[in-house]
């Protein structure tokens, strides 16, 4: 068997590291390949040390070399890291804080709140200290569905600072911009003010000590993201969608927004809310309105954990309206829902902080993915 490097180069054009948008010889992951009889060595440089992303790189040259050259070739792939050498700034580090998890969606309504508080007394429930930071400027639900619409936040003397103590709800501590604005009120937050109240409830309160502390972010992928990925070390991002297309292509969005080279927050998984209806009355009858595993598809095309999926029920809707979230409800199949999750999660969490270093706050350094800035 004699192997052509040209054509193996060719292999590899049609294969890329999951997250960049370029095959793997054009943006320069593939920095050799040599050929002795029938072995192959591929020389990859990645800029991320995530093991999931190394792995599936080695898999997939692997495949590729074998489908499309020979399938007896003896493939063996090295894999060298090399950070990428982008400025960044420090984040100011939030003291007693573990893990910041951002939760996200690309499209509204999608169900992305009743998963964070879902999450959080799941997370609560398995002895977690948690609190959660409604960031959804625009549409803040944590009061409702934690039922604290009427709670005003105290101030309390830290260290001879006055800071803002967060609402305590079920054991999880929760600050959102609800608690400073009537209910009925328009909230009208331009990007600047937005970005200034939502640093005020990070930086100027007590959060205590925290394992998780859950963003709540507005759906899209907007200035509020920017300003919030500025300036806070988040540890991860999970994503829920729903299974209809036009979620899942916002969805997409989302996940290419933290994957980008000028952001580059790990993506800890896709979470797939609304993924079936099941009628009470017969409960093994599983009805997939919104299409089948559309979002655990688009996990696997793009290469991030799927992390489980919510089916819909009505107590959800019921709960989150009376503002006790639905997994609290134990022995239920939406609290086993959510304990997978949370499972799934945690374990992310851990993999991601044993593969990575801490994530610094992210100063954007260039235009890609700033387009809504300069908007208002
Ligand atoms: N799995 C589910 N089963 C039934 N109802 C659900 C489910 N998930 C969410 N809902 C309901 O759908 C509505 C929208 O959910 P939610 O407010 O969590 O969405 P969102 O994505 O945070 O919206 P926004 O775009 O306003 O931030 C709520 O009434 C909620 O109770």
């Amino acid at each position: 068997m004699k192997l052509d490097r040209k054509e193996i180069l060719k292999a590899l054009e049609t294969i890329s590291v999951a997250g960049e948008g370029k095959n793997m010889v054009e943006s320069g992951a593939v920095q050799n390949v040599m050929t002795f009889g029938d072995e192959v060595v591929v020389d990859l440089v990645l800029s991320t040390p995530a093991l999931h992303i190394k792995k599936r790189a080695e898999v997939d040259v692997m495949k590729a070399i074998h489908d499309q050259i020979d399938e007896k070739a003896k493939v063996k792939v090295n894999i060298k890291i090399e950070a990428s050498d982008k400025p960044e700034i420090k984040g100011k580090s939030i003291p007693g804080i573990s893990n910041i998890i951002a939760v996200s969606s690309g499209k509204g309504g999608v169900g992305k709140s009743t998963v964070t508080a879902n999450l959080a007394v799941t997370l609560t429930n398995m002895g977690f200290k948690v609190g959660v930071l409604d960031a959804d400027i625009y549409g803040p639900s944590m009061p409702i569905m934690f039922d604290v619409e009427s709670a005003k936040p105290i101030s309390v003397e830290v260290e001879g600072r006055s800071k803002m103590k967060p609402i305590t709800s079920y054991g999880v501590e929760i600050l959102s911009i609800g608690f400073f604005t009537k209910p009925d009120q328009a909230v009208i937050w331009r990007g600047p003010m937005a970005s200034k109240a939502l640093n005020q409830m990070i930086f100027d309160a007590d959060w205590g000590k925290l394992d998780f502390l859950l963003i709540d972010l507005p759906p899209g992928t907007g200035d509020i993201h920017l300003s919030i990925m500025q300036s806070l070390p988040i540890t991860g991002a999970v994503v829920v969608s729903t299974p209809q297309a036009v979620a899942l292509a916002d969805a997409k969005k989302g996940v290419s927004m933290f994957m980008s080279e000028s952001i580059n927050v790990p993506v800890l998984g896709i979470v797939e809310n609304m993924a079936y209806f099941t009628p009470e009355e017969l409960p093994n009858n599983k009805y997939y309105i919104f299409g089948e595993n559309g979002a655990k598809h688009l996990a696997q095309d793009l290469n991030v954990p799927f992390l489980g999926e919510v089916p819909i029920v009505q107590s959800i809707r019921e709960a989150g309206d009376y503002g006790r979230p639905a997994a609290m409800q134990e022995g239920t199949p939406v609290a086993d829902a959510f304990d997978k999750i949370v499972k799934n999660v945690v374990q992310e969490v851990v993999k991601r902080n044993t593969s990575l270093p801490p994530t610094e706050a992210i100063k954007i350094t260039t235009m890609a993915g700033c387009s809504a800035v300069g908007k208002n």
